[in-house]
């Protein structure tokens, strides 16, 4: 499922990001891939041990956290601490596919702490027509899609899918992005209990027989239950 998850972070959030951004030193995006995604990434990336990489990812997960919509799409059980990435002068990122596994730092000598990437997320914060290209394209079973939003929103994709990021022939194109294991691993259960929730939202605000929306909450634990790993 792609869905597009609006105002995560709001205007002044946005500015104040990108003043820090601006004025920040910029690493090589190849440093965080293997062999095979070097060959066709071409970027720049905050350093993983930046502190201003680990303020930014901090201010993310918090407004991530206060988002009803992305917790009912994406059911977060781990994320990874949250990237930014930077694409201009022709910059790009050629098809690929996200690595399945990813570890989470720890302190020395603690036991290595592994991620399933099920969910990948975008958040944008330039405005699209601050850059030519730059779209994020995602093959999944329904074809191509090409997606360029707003400053301060996000796109949420399967981790699974192939993608890339257009080359960037005007202006700059900032981002944030980061993978999340999921409650549940499978895409189509995942949207099976979004469009659930989404319906029992709906119903309860439109005033519908409790009895019945009681219930429908019930199938929607009672899935989730046969569904999530924890
Ligand atoms: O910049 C983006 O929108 C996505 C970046 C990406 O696909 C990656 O780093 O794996
Ligand atoms: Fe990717």
């Amino acid at each position: 499922m792609l869905l597009h998850v609006p105002g995560i972070l709001d205007s002044s959030q946005v500015a104040r990001f990108r003043q820090a951004l601006d004025a920040a030193d910029w690493g090589d995006g190849r440093q965080t891939v293997g062999p095979q995604g070097a060959e066709v990434k071409h970027n720049l990336q905050l350093p993983e041990d930046s502190r201003l990489r680990n303020e930014l990812g901090g201010a993310v997960l918090s407004a991530l956290a206060a988002s009803p919509l992305y917790f009912s799409a994406v059911l977060p059980a781990r994320t990874l601490p949250p990237r930014f990435n930077r694409y201009e002068g022709g910059g790009q990122y050629g098809f690929h596919v996200d690595g399945a596994v990813m570890s989470l730092a720890v302190p020395e000598g603690a036991p290595a702490v592994n991620l399933r990437t099920d969910v990948s997320c975008t958040l944008f914060l330039c405005e699209p027509d601050e850059y030519d290209g730059g779209e994020l394209v995602i093959h999944d079973t329904y074809g191509e899609h090409d997606v360029k939003l707003p400053a301060g929103d996000l796109l949420v994709y399967p981790s699974s899918s192939l993608h890339r990021v257009a080359p960037v022939t005007r202006g700059t194109r900032l981002a944030s992005f980061f993978w999340v294991q999921s409650l549940v691993r499978d895409d189509n259960q995942r949207q099976t209990l979004f469009e659930l929730d989404g319906a029992i939202q709906a119903l309860t605000a439109s005033g519908a027989d409790r009895d019945a929306v009681l219930r429908l909450t019930g199938v929607y634990h009672n899935l989730l239950r046969r569904w999530a790993e924890t």
